[in-house]
């Protein structure tokens, strides 16, 4: 795998998006915040109006020969047929595609496309739990990895081309083989994804009672089980080779777990339970870098209208800098709790700038 700084941002001539969706109106909102002209497409003509009425872009058709670039922003399973007739329709482009699995794309093109040198594929790894355009952000990508995959037979020019749109979206390229973002992505991505849907679907027939006692954590778990189930299912189906041997290795570890809490007196369980944690500390941090332990100060809002405004405010003054927030509300009280990680030296100034105009900081 190769990390590179991005080499250009300028727009590389027409583009057109075909699948005006959360991502596809992404890019566009992003390519077109950075002067590119973007036309959009999509089966269903209301997303592609709705995507261009958010700033994605235009509804008025490209001239096919003056297009330079093609993103193909669809469903796994249509994606092959697309970037097949995108290459025959617009044949000065070179097409890239954002789809969570690369390897099967590319093999079915392999034998029947003979104009597979203008075909890059790339994954930028943001999104969300949403769908369609109107979820849709020009600031999803930003300092986000974002995946590109060339193969033996594309050409330098297609690759350089798909950079720019990695460049204009503010993303951080990263150049790897079909099959070995296919493995990283089943652990990174298509696991997790499976792990808090299990845990979604034990909420199923719990009282309603005792999900009063929901927190943060049980958000955190599940945000990404409600995603779309018929996208999920054509990417998990299209990397099931990758994603059924991570299955098998968590099967494994419940094993190793479940004996752990029979046998309290091994104190196997305190093992799993640090290596979780060894986990968590190898996910990367903002902008790529080592992931780092911040402070988190959390702060009981009153839920009254102002009240998070007027506590921004007091943060700015303070000076100090946020790296990242998130709000909890108490399903009981009429409060809320903001968490604000900030970096560990500078957590007793913002607590005493907090505390001083008379707001509670948890403890
Ligand atoms: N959802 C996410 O967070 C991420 C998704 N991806 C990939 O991006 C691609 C798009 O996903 P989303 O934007 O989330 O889905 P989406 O459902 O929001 O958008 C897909 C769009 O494609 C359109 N479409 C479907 N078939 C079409 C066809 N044959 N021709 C033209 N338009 C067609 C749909 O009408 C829809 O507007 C998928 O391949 C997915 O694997 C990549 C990164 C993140
Ligand atoms: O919502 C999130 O946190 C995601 O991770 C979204 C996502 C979904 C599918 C991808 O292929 C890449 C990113």
């Amino acid at each position: 795998m190769t990390a590179s700084r991005p080499v250009t941002a300028e727009p590389v001539g027409p583009t057109v998006i075909i699948g005006a969706g959360l991502v596809g109106a992404s890019v566009g909102c992003a390519l077109t915040a950075a002067g590119w002209l973007v036309h959009l497409v999509d089966a269903k003509a209301s997303h592609a109006r709705v995507a261009a009425e958010l700033g994605a872009g235009t509804v008025t058709p490209a001239v096919p020969e003056e297009v330079r670039l093609v993103v193909a922003a669809v469903p796994p399973r249509v994606l092959p047929g697309v970037i097949s007739d995108a290459l025959r329709t617009y044949p000065n482009a070179t097409v890239t595609d954002v789809g969570s699995v690369k390897a099967g794309v590319l093999h079915s093109l392999w034998d029947s496309e003979p104009e597979l040198g203008r075909y890059v594929g790339s994954h930028p790894m943001a999104g969300s739990q949403h769908s369609g355009p109107m979820t849709a952000r020009a600031d999803l990508f930003v300092d986000r990895t974002w995946v590109i995959t060339p193969h033996r037979r594309s050409a330098a020019a297609a690759v350089d081309t798909v950079r720019a749109v990695v460049a204009a979206c503010r993303a951080r390229p990263v150049i790897m083989d079909v099959d070995d973002h296919d493995a990283a992505v089943a652990r990174v991505s298509h696991l997790p994804h499976l792990m808090s849907v299990l845990t979604a679907g034990r909420l199923n027939d719990i009282p309603a009672d005792d999900l009063l006692l929901a927190g943060q954590g049980l958000r955190d778990v599940t945000r990404i089980a409600g995603s779309d189930p018929g996208l999920w299912e054509q990417i998990l189906g299209s990397n099931s080779g990758a994603v059924l041997s991570e299955l098998r290795q968590v099967h494994d570890q419940l094993q190793v777990l479940i004996k752990a809490l029979e046998q309290p007196e091994t104190h196997e369980l305190r093992a799993v339970l640090s290596h979780g944690v060894t986990g968590t500390r190898r996910i990367p941090g903002k902008h790529g870098r080592a992931a780092v332990a911040y402070s988190r100060v959390v702060v009981q809002i009153p839920d009254e209208p102002g009240a998070l405004g007027r506590l921004f405010a007091l943060v700015g003054e303070s000076g100090v800098n946020v790296e990242d927030i998130a709000i909890e509300h108490d399903q009981v009280r009429e409060v809320g709790y903001l968490s604000l990680s900030v970096d560990p030296a500078t957590e007793a100034a913002l607590v005493r700038a907090i505390t001083d105009r008379g707001w509670t900081v948890e403890p």
